[in-house]
Formats: structure tokens, sequence, C-alpha cells
């Protein structure tokens, strides 16, 4: 439960995955063309939008991350070159975007211990800017969840991870004050590092309000149950994600559009799919996909945090209103400033420098 995952097998229809994350094969075999639209409203007339707070219900977690030669065999104690413990889990990171880019607030529904990584986590949200942490409540059962990177020179990791109170510090479920927020929010956002039946009772209670629910198909590995994906509006997966959910191939477009009809069968009526570097692809039940291509950095230093910034900064548009075409652009914004900055939460832009990278892209 981490920033995102590592693919620790090659990517494949069903690899094993983790929650961290490290750069990851793509399929190259498709291609988007660049039309963009012109750059509307995120400045002027958004500053007068109502400002619908976002909740995102989800993990926080402290990732700890050692730089290795080798593993340690049995009994063998190894010494690190390096080690620092960062604030991730892709709850904390998504309200930490949403923090950033939001005109209104953001808030965080969480569990952490009552431990040494529970106030990293706190500090680190609060540091981030804009984050309502407020709802970051402390088990006393559990500790916080982290997670033991371990990076080897080539490039390869591997990791641990302790779920602590992101899994078991729920006790009954959300608190009804917590319930209440979710009723009033613009949107909620969830992933799929805490237990389902926890996102099930977030779900409900948006539904019932008749708030949007998106959820980013990024966490835990098992099938999405049923009664989660027909509560949920926008799911978003990888492609990787989305050949695990479905058992279907996702290397061509037309495979991944396949894919995305399987999960309309399914209970979901729009797909919005990341993928990597060839950008990302809205599927509305009945309509023809929405297509968006990357906008390219100048520079790609680490692509971590990059799918958390994207449904995040998705989430953040939608709230305001935009057509789902704009909020693909605002995102994919987002995440292109996102993958030229080392790490996760710090590598999440600020609002003004989407606008600004919005303007500066050429309007065909
Ligand atoms: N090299 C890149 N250059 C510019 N933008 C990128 C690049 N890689 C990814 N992005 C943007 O980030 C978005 C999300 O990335 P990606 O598809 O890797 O998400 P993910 O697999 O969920 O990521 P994560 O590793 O964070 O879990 C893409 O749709 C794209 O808009
Ligand atoms: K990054």
């Amino acid at each position: 439960m981490a920033q995102a995952r590592v693919r620790l097998t090659p990517a494949g229809p069903t690899p094993a995955t983790a929650f961290l994350s490290g750069s990851k094969p793509r399929s190259s075999h498709f291609s988007f063309s660049t039309k963009l639209t012109p750059n509307s409203l995120y400045t002027a007339a958004a500053a007068n939008a109502p400002a619908a707070p976002i909740v995102v219900v989800g993990s926080a977690n402290a990732d700890i991350y050692v730089e290795i030669n080798r593993l340690p065999l049995v009994g063998e104690t190894v010494a690190a070159s390096a080690g620092r413990s960062l604030a991730g889990g892709k709850g904390a990171n998504q309200a930490a975007c949403g923090g950033r880019l939001a005109l209104g607030p953001t808030y965080l529904v969480a569990r952490v211990g009552d431990d040494a990584n529970g106030r990293l986590l706190e500090g680190a949200l609060a540091d981030a800017g804009g984050v309502r942490t407020d709802r970051v409540a402390r088990a006393a059962n559990a500790p916080s969840g982290h997670a033991v990177v371990m990076l080897m020179p080539d490039g390869q990791n591997s990791i641990i991870i302790v779920g602590g109170a992101n899994m078991e510090g729920w006790a009954a479920g959300i608190n009804p004050e917590d319930l209440e927020l979710i009723q009033k929010a613009g949107v909620l956002l969830l992933q799929r590092e805490i237990p389902d039946w926890v996102n099930v009772q977030a779900a409900q209670a948006a539904k019932n309000a008749g708030v949007p629910v998106i959820m980013d198909a990024g966490g835990m590995d098992a099938p999405v149950p049923g009664e989660l994906l027909s509560l949920v509006d926008i799911f978003s997966p990888n492609e990787t994600e989305l050949a695990r959910l479905t058992g279907l191939p996702t290397e061509s477009f037309e495979q991944i559009s396949q894919a995305a009809r399987q999960c309309h069968k399914m209970g979901v009526k729009e797909v919005l799919v990341k993928l990597g570097s060839q950008g990302s692809a809205l599927f509305v039940e009945g309509e023809e996909p929405i297509r968006q291509p990357i906008i390219p950095a100048t520079e790609v230093i680490d692509t971590t945090g990059a799918g958390d910034t994207f449904t995040s900064a998705f989430a953040v548009a939608l709230v305001e209103g935009k057509p789902k075409k704009e909020c693909m652009r605002f995102a994919a914004a987002a995440a292109s400033l996102c993958v030229r900055v080392k790490g996760a939460i710090p590598s999440m832009p600020d609002r003004k420098s989407v606008v600004k990278l919005l303007e500066s892209v050429q309007v065909e």
C-alpha cells in the first residue's frame, strides 16, 4: 500500500502486482492522434465555480525505501547504501493531488496507527498543502500501513507490505460524520488499498446522495466484487489492471476497447483507461471512445504517482463540471508535470502549473 504498484513480473494479462510503483513495460501497438481542443476554463471562470469538496476514502502508507546491492540471505544482515521514508498510499497520493489542484477542499478519510509512521503521514499530508486531514483517524490496535521497498542497482525491487491500519483500522466502518461528508461531496474517489467492504460502504453512501463515484483500480489484485462495481460511476484501471479484471488481452487499442465493453457488461458505465506513455481513453457505454494522448514531458524523470495524479486531476475537473474531454486534458497535463519530478506526492503539480502547461500546448 504505497505510492502505486511495482510490476514484480513483466506486464502480461495477469501479472503479480504489489502496491508500489516503478516503471513498467507497455504495449506500443497503437497510437493516438494529437488533436487537442482549446483550453477553456481553468482560470477566471473556474475561480467562480462552486467549490464542492472532493472526498478521498483510501490508504495512507509509509514507504520505507532501502538501496541495497542484493537481497539478504536467510539469517544474513546487509547494509543499505541509502534509506528514506516517504508518505504514500494511493489514497494519500490522490488526496495530496486534489489538495494542490482543486478549487474547493479535498478531504482524506483514512486510518493510520498511533505511531511514528502515523505522525510521518499526518505531517507529510499537512505539508503537501490543501488536504483536509481531520478525517484521518488513528486506529488504536493497528500500526500505520507501511512497506519496505528494497531497491537494487539493476532497477529490480522487492517489496514487503504491512497493510496495518489501512486494512484493520476501520472497526465498524466509516464514521457517520464521514458518511455525511461523502454525501455532500462533489465526487468520491476510491482505490483498492482498503477493504472492499469499506469501499462499498462509502460508494453506497455516495450513490444514495447522487454523488459520482470514481474508483481507481490500483491496489490489491483480488477481483473487484460485483456489488462494488455496480456502485461505481467511473472505473479507472491501467491496461494491466483492465486485463486482470476482465481476463482479456489489452495489447492493442481494439483489445482494450473489447475489455472496456466487458466492464460495461459487468455493470460499469464509464471506463477510464490509463495507458502510460500511450495516454488514456474513456469508454462510455454506447458512445465513441474519447482518446487523450500524453502531453509530452520535456524530460521523464520518474513516472511514480502518474496514475494517481491522472485520476485525481480528472476528478478535480469533473467536480468543476468540465466536459469529459476537458477532464482528460487537464488530467494529462497534471500527469505530464508529475513524471518530470522524482517521487509521488512531491511531484504532484499545483493548479497554476497545470493551467500554464495547458495554455502552452499547441491548439490545432
Ligand atoms: N512518459 C510520459 N509522458 C507524459 N505523460 C505520461 C507519461 N507516462 C504517463 N503519463 C501520463 O500519466 C497517465 C497515467 O500514467 P499510467 O498509465 O502509467 O498510470 P498507472 O499505470 O495507473 O500509473 P502508476 O504507476 O502511478 O500506478 C497517462 O495516462 C499519461 O497521461
Ligand atoms: K513522479
